[in-house]
Formats: C-alpha cells, sequence, structure tokens
C-alpha cells in the first residue's frame, strides 16, 4: 500500500533543510517496503514570485489527499512589504485553516550530551523534556474584524482574540491525552487576569480536565510561565496554551536545547497532518549550507509515527539524531558546543548513514 507525502519546502533554508528530509523519507520508504511517493510543491515568496499568490488551491487540494505534509518555512525581506493577503505567512495560516490543524505538538527535549549548548546553566537544562501543545487555528491569528482602519482621523489596527468553547474542549483533550502518555502533568498557560478568552479557557480546562483524574492540572498566567521556563524549565511536563502565546513561548523553550535549528513540530487535525521545523526561513543563512536540519528530520519522525503509522522509522530517526549529538556532531549554530561541525547536507548524509549502519548491524 503505497502512501502520498507533499513536500512544501517554502523560502530560503526551507529548501535546504527539506532537501535532507527527502533522503531520509527515500531511504526509509524503500528498507521498509512503504512505497512513499512524494509531490512537491510551491509555497510562500516562492509561490507569490511564480503564481502572484502566497499558496495556489490545488496545491492545499493535493494536501488534502496527501497521507502527510512536510513544510520547510516560509517568509523573507523580499516579500515584508507585500499586502497581508499576499504575505508569504498566509499561505501558513491558510493550510492550518483548511486542513484543520488545530492542535500543534513541539516537543522540546534536551539531549544530556548537549545540556552544555544551551544559554542556560547545565543543571537547569539538565532532563528537560516538555511538550507545548499550541492551539492552532484560533485566537489573534484569525479573529475577526482583523483590519488596519481610520478611526478619528488616524489609522488603528485591530486584531481580534477570539475563542469558543468547542475550540478549547477539543485542544484541551489534546493536551491531556498527550500528558496520560508522559508524565501526567499538565500547566495550562492563559492570562485569565485580564483577557476574557483566557476565562473562558481557564474554566473550560478545569471542566475537561475532571474527565482525566489520573492527569495533574495547574494554571499558570503566561508572564509567569515566560520566566518559569527560564527557571526551572523540568517543572513542565505538558504545557497547553493559545495560539499566540503558544507561539512565542515555543521559540524561548527552543532555547533550552541551544538552538531553535533543533525543535521539531507536528500539526494535527482530523484530517492530514502537517509536519515542519519550529524555525523560519532564516534569511540571514539562507544558502550557505549551514542551517541546522535536525528539526525537520525529527519532524519526519513525528510524520512517520502520528501519520504514516510507523513507529519503527519514527525511532529509526530519533535514534540516529541521539547517537550523532552523543557523537559530537552538530552544525554551525551549535559549534560552541560540537566537537564535528557539519554543513546542511553532510548532517543529511551523517543521519542518514547511522540509520543505514544500524539497519544494517
Ligand atoms: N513556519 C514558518 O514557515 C516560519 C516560522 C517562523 C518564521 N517564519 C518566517 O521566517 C522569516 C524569518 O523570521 P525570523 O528571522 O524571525 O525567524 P527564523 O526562525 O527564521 O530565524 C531566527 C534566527 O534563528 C536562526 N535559525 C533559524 N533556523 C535555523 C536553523 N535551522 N539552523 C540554524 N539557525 C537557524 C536564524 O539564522 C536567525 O538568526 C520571516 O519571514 C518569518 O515570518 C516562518
Ligand atoms: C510564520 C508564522 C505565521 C508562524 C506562526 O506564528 O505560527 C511561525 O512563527 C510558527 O511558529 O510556526
Ligand atoms: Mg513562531
Amino acid at each position: 500500500m503505497s502512501k502520498k507525502v507533499v513536500l512544501l519546502p517554502g523560502d530560503g533554508i526551507g529548501a535546504e533543510v527539506v532537501r535532507e528530509a527527502e533522503k531520509i523519507i527515500a531511504h526509509l520508504s524503500d528498507h521498509y517496503g512503504i512505497g512513499i511517493e512524494t509531490e512537491t510543491h510551491l509555497v510562500g515568496g516562492a509561490s507569490l514570485d511564480a503564481h502572484d499568490i502566497p499558496v495556489k488551491d490545488e496545491v492545499v487540494e493535493a494536501c488534502k489527499s496527501a497521507d502527510a505534509v512536510l513544510l520547510g518555512a516560509v517568509g523573507g525581506p523580499k516579500w515584508d512589504d507585500y499586502p497581508s493577503d499576499k504575505r508569504p505567512e498566509k499561505a501558513l495560516l491558510r493550510l492550518r485553516k483548511d486542513l484543520g490543524l488545530f492542535n500543534n505538538l513541539r516537543p522540546v527535549t534536551v539531549f544530556s550530551s548537549l545540556k552544555d549548548a544551551s544559554p542556560l546553566r547545565p543543571e537547569v537544562v539538565d532532563g528537560v523534556d516538555l511538550l507545548v501543545v499550541r492551539e492552532l487555528t484560533g485566537g489573534l491569528y484569525f479573529g475577526e474584524p482583523k483590519e488596519i482602519t481610520e478611526v478619528n482621523g488616524e489609522e488603528t489596527g485591530v486584531d481580534t482574540m477570539r475563542y469558543s468553547v468547542t475550540e478549547i474542549e477539543r485542544i484541551t483533550r489534546a493536551a491531556f491525552d498527550a500528558a496520560r502518555k508522559r508524565r501526567g502533568k499538565v500547566t495550562s498557560v492563559d492570562k485569565a487576569n485580564i483577557l476574557a478568552t483566557s476565562q473562558l479557557w481557564r474554566k473550560t480546562v478545569t471542566r475537561i480536565a475532571a474527565e482525566y483524574p489520573d492527569v495533574e492540572l495547574e494554571h499558570m498566567l503566561v508572564d509567569n510561565c515566560a520566566m518559569q521556563l527560564i527557571r526551572n524549565p523540568s517543572g513542565f511536563d505538558v504545557i497547553l496554551t493559545e495560539n499566540m502565546f503558544g507561539d512565542i513561548l515555543s521559540d524561548e523553550a527552543a532555547m533550552l536545547t541551544g538552538s531553535i535549528g533543533m525543535l521539531p513540530s507536528a500539526s494535527l487535525g482530523d484530517g492530514t497532518g502537517m509536519y515542519e521545523p519550529v524555525h523560519g526561513s532564516a534569511p540571514d543563512i539562507a544558502g550557505k549550507d549551514i542551517a541546522n536540519p535536525l528539526a525537520t528530520l525529527a519532524s519526519v519522525a513525528l510524520m512517520f509515527r502520528f501519520s504514516l503509522g510507523h513507529e519503527k522509522a519514527a525511532s529509526d530517526i530519533e535514534e540516529a539524531i541521539s547517537a550523532v549529538l552523543n557523537a559530537g556532531y552538530n552544525c554551525k549554530d551549535m559549534s560552541r558546543h560540537a566537537r564535528h561541525v557539519l554543513s546542511t547536507s553532510e548532517m543529511g548524509d551523517k543521519i542518514l548513514s547511522v540509520i543505514i549502519e544500524k539497519q544494517d548491524g
């Protein structure tokens, strides 16, 4: 039985890191006889340049009918001044919305061999293993009105933060289900001292938590959470939060690992899942073959686990990443720590060779 994976390299380093992922996908597909067919499409700035639109309808349809989607990154200075409906990032938002990807999982793991790589002291980050469960299709990103209008003779911007009970319930269940498979603790992060959406969020999370007596729930205000992530990151298991808070907290949490180039993500809903590194298109390092592809390769592992139903292929990738890091290899973003600094393509090749060695051995 074959599987279809849509590849959306996008812009900047997106193309460079997805190229490495393709090598791994092709090998694992052959090795396990999964019969993965890949299909590559333009999104973001690349699609704007070619078609004057951030993502074409037929690309969204191709994603909907695929078994999984792997996205690199979108955006870059070339398109920064485009009008809001023609920004590369719109492609990402449309895909998330149209594929119904409300559940964004962002695991943050500090590898023991890399505890010196974080800007925090090793004893602070040692053993950190947390999961950010970010609501991905609601909140400020999508609420209407969302516009710049003229009020009292001056330009005024409006964004709307909006959440329904149904939206909060389903992401809460996703977080509690995830916590059950981990260490059984959910920290729900909100701003309930100020925001109406957060007050509804807290009330709803508390009600759903009663269905999970085996999972511990704590509520935390988002400003305190930003501080606790630096003070005592190993105190967290699952962080459940809304769209914008999750965006910010996950980049902050990335630095516990030493680099944003290490952080993968899975976006899940009722249909096709989408997988992408948490980082962006990194225009400052694009085209130099120095981007760290590990966030993308770890995202491919999540793709095999959650969308392709192939746990063995997922653990092959994750074990290879651990082994390569433990052996002192890393990319330029972690060079202060690494014994051997690899380029993007060398890192892809290294991971592939370790996977093959283990499978042959
Ligand atoms: N999912 C996405 O497609 C996504 C996510 C975030 C930002 N963006 C877009 O990317 C563009 C650049 O945004 P930004 O600079 O704020 O964030 P960014 O994540 O692209 O880069 C931030 C910093 O991290 C570094 N970095 C990022 N990924 C790296 C990797 N794999 N290896 C080594 N270093 C890495 C960059 O060099 C840069 O210094 C913007 O247009 C933004 O909208 C897209
Ligand atoms: C590019 C942008 C729309 C996106 C977001 O804010 O969700 C990115 O920062 C992310 O974290 O995936
Ligand atoms: Mg982000």
